[in-house]
C-alpha cells in the first residue's frame, strides 16, 4: 500500500499515526509511507528518527480572537494545500490519513479534493478544530472515544479506539531502569506533563525534589525537551538524590511504560489511552488550557471508576504532589485496585486495520 499520513504539533497526534504505520508495515512490509508534518511541531524530530520519509509544510494555527495573524494563517493554509496537491500527485497514495493537528487539515483536504480515499482519526472526546473542518470532506472517521461519535456525520464515523493503545499493549518490553542509572528493584514513579512538559507540574516537582531522597521508591522526572535546560539551571544548587532521574524526553515510551508503578501527569487523550491500555495507576493533573476543558473530562472518567486520582492545577504544589505520591506508593492494595479498574477501561483491540 502507498500511504500518506499526517498528524502534527504534539505527541498526542503523532504517536497514533506512528502506530498505524507500524501496524501497516507488519501486515504489508512492502508498503511505501510518506509522513507530511509541520515545520514547527514535534513531528519532524520524532518521525525522522524512526527512518520514515518526512516532508514538512509551513503552517500555523488560528487565533481564536480577531487577529491580523489569522490572514497569514489562511494564506499559509492555502499554500500548504497547493503543496500537498503536488506531493499527492508525485507520491500517488492509495489512501491519505490524518490524525489531527493543523497540518493534517491541509494534506487531507487536498487529498479529498483530488478524490483520493481519505480517513481521519480523532483521539479526543471533544473534537478538534481541524477534524471538525475535515469531517465534511473525508470518506471515513475513526474515533478514540464513544463520546466523539455524535460530533461527526453518523454515516462516516466508527469507534476504533486509539491505535497507540494497541501498540503499547502488544509491546514485549525488556527495558531496564539500570540503563538510565536507576535501580531495577525499586518501584518507579514516572512524572511527565504530556509531550511538551507542563510548567506547573515541573515547578511542583522542583519544589519537592529533595524530599524524594528519603523515599524507598524512585522517580523519573521528564521535563519536556524545551524546558530541560531551564529546569537543570534551577536545580544547579539543589542536591538531587540518586533515586531521581531528570530527563528532557523519553523516546521509547512503549518500552518504558510497562515498567512504571505510578504515573503522574496530564490527561491528554493519547496518554489516557496508554495508561488504561496497560492499567497503570495514575495521579492526573488536567491541563486547564485546552479546548472545552477536555482533559478534566478525560480525568473524571478515570477518577469515577477508581482508576486514578486527580489534583486540579490550582491545588498543585510540591506538598500536595508529594502527599498524593506517598499515599499511593505506600498503599499497594489501592494501586492494585486502581490498576485493575484502569485496565478494564482500556481499549486495546482498536481497529487499526480500519484505519488503513
Ligand atoms: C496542551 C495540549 O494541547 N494538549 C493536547 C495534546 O497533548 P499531548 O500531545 O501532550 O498529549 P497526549 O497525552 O495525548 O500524548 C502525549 C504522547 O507523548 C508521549 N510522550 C510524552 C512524553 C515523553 O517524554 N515521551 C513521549 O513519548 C506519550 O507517551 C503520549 O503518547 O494532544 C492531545 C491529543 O490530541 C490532547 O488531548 C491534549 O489536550
Amino acid at each position: 500500500m502507498r500511504l500518506i499520513i499526517s498528524g502534527g504539533g504534539t505527541g498526542g497526534h503523532i504517536y497514533p499515526a506512528l502506530a498505524v504505520i507500524e501496524d501497516l508495515l507488519q501486515q504489508e512490509p512492502d508498503s511505501e509511507i510518506l509522513y507530511v508534518g509541520s515545520e514547527r511541531g514535534l513531528e519532524g524530530g520524532i518521525v525522522k528518527k524512526q527512518g520514515i520519509k518526512f516532508i514538512p509544510l509551513e503552517i500555523q494555527g488560528f487565533k481564536r480572537s480577531l487577529s491580523i495573524e489569522n490572514f497569514k494563517t489562511v494564506s499559509l493554509f492555502l499554500k500548504s494545500v497547493k503543496k500537498s496537491k503536488q506531493i499527492i500527485r508525485d507520491f500517488r497514495p492509495d489512501v491519505v490519513i490524518g490524525t489531527g493537528g493543523y497540518v493534517s487539515g491541509a494534506v487531507v483536504y487536498a487529498a479529498a479534493r483530488m478524490k483520493v480515499p481519505t480517513l481521519i482519526h480523532e483521539q479526543n472526546s471533544v473534537v478538534g478544530l481541524t477534524n471538525k473542518f475535515l469531517s465534511r470532506f473525508v470518506d471515513k472517521i475513526g474515533v478514540g472515544f464513544e463520546a466523539a461519535k455524535g460530533q461527526f456525520p453518523a454515516k462516516k464515523v466508527e469507534f476504533v479506539g486509539n491505535p497507540r493503545a494497541q501498540q503499547v499493549a502488544n509491546m514485549k518490553s525488556d527495558f531496564k531502569w539500570s540503563s538510565i542509572g536507576l535501580s531495577d528493584d525499586k518501584r518507579t514513579v514516572l512524572i511527565f506533563g504530556g509531550s511538551q512538559g507542563a510548567p506547573r507540574i515541573n515547578s511542583a516537582v522542583v519544589d519537592t525534589i529533595t524530599k524524594f531522597s528519603q523515599r524507598d521508591y524512585q522517580v523519573v522526572f521528564v521535563t519536556g525537551q524545551k524546558r530541560y535546560d531551564g529546569i537543570m539551571q534551577e536545580l544547579t544548587n539543589i542536591k538531587v538524590a540518586d533515586n531521581v532521574k531528570v530527563l528532557p524526553y523519553i523516546d521509547n515510551m512503549p518500552s518504558v511504560l510497562p515498567k512504571v508503578d505510578l504515573i503522574v501527569g496530564r490527561s491528554g487523550a493519547t496518554s489516557i489511552a496508554e495508561i488504561t491500555a496497560l492499567g497503570i495507576p495514575a495521579i492526573l493533573i488536567p491541563s486547564p488550557y485546552v479546548t472545552a476543558d477536555h482533559q478534566t473530562k478525560n480525568t473524571l472518567s478515570l477518577v469515577e471508576n477508581d482508576a486514578a486520582l486527580m489534583i486540579k492545577e490550582p491545588e498543585l504544589n510540591g506538598e500536595s504532589l508529594l502527599k498524593s505520591i506517598d499515599h499511593l506508593m505506600l498503599d499497594n492494595q489501592q494501586r492494585e485496585h486502581m490498576a485493575e479498574q484502569s485496565k478494564k477501561m482500556g481499549v486495546v483491540d482498536s481497529a487499526i486495520g480500519y484505519l488503513t
